[in-house]
């Protein structure tokens, strides 16, 4: 897959943790920067993370802030974009598994680089699950992003 990796100043730490696993597990990353310790603005890199999967030009996007609340909260406002905050192993998988999330965000100053890798690996690893229960619940919110992203 092709894997768009976007973050603040505040994620930059964990970066490098986040690219490695991704090619150790053999994908290919699009790298959206910020790659400076240098202040920028989390919406503006949350932004072109979820550009990269509504353009069809990422199939998965990891993006990282200092919490991961604000890039997290910023990608949800775009239609098409199922983000999910992460902290450990099992919603990292399970929210692909059940809920077809096709963005992880996590916090650089949350999750350190050794556990951040397992996290991006068990995304990666994930696939939507074919149970109708789950389908019908991603319906339904689809059916709300209908409603309310004009
Ligand atoms: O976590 C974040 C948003 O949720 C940002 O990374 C954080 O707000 C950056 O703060 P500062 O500019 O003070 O370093």
């Amino acid at each position: 897959m092709k894997i768009a990796v976007a973050n603040d100043h505040a994620g930059f730490p964990i970066k490098e943790a986040v690219l490695e696993a991704i090619k150790e597990a053999g994908h290919e990353v699009i790298d959206l920067g910020t790659n400076t310790p240098d202040r920028v603005d989390y919406p503006d890199f949350a932004e072109k993370a979820g550009r990269a999967l509504i353009a069809g030009e990422a199939d998965r996007a990891v993006v990282i802030c200092g919490s991961g609340i604000g890039v997290n909260i910023t990608a949800n406002k775009m239609k098409g974009v199922y983000a999910g905050l992460v902290s450990d192993i099992y919603s990292a998988h399970q929210g692909v598994e059940h809920d077809n999330m096709n963005m992880l965000c996590m916090g650089g100053q949350i999750v350190g680089p050794t556990l951040a890798k397992e996290i991006v690996k068990a995304f990666l690893g994930a696939s939507m699950m074919d149970v109708d229960r789950y389908k019908n619940r991603i319906n339904k919110f689809k059916a709300i992003e209908t409603e309310f992203f004009k």
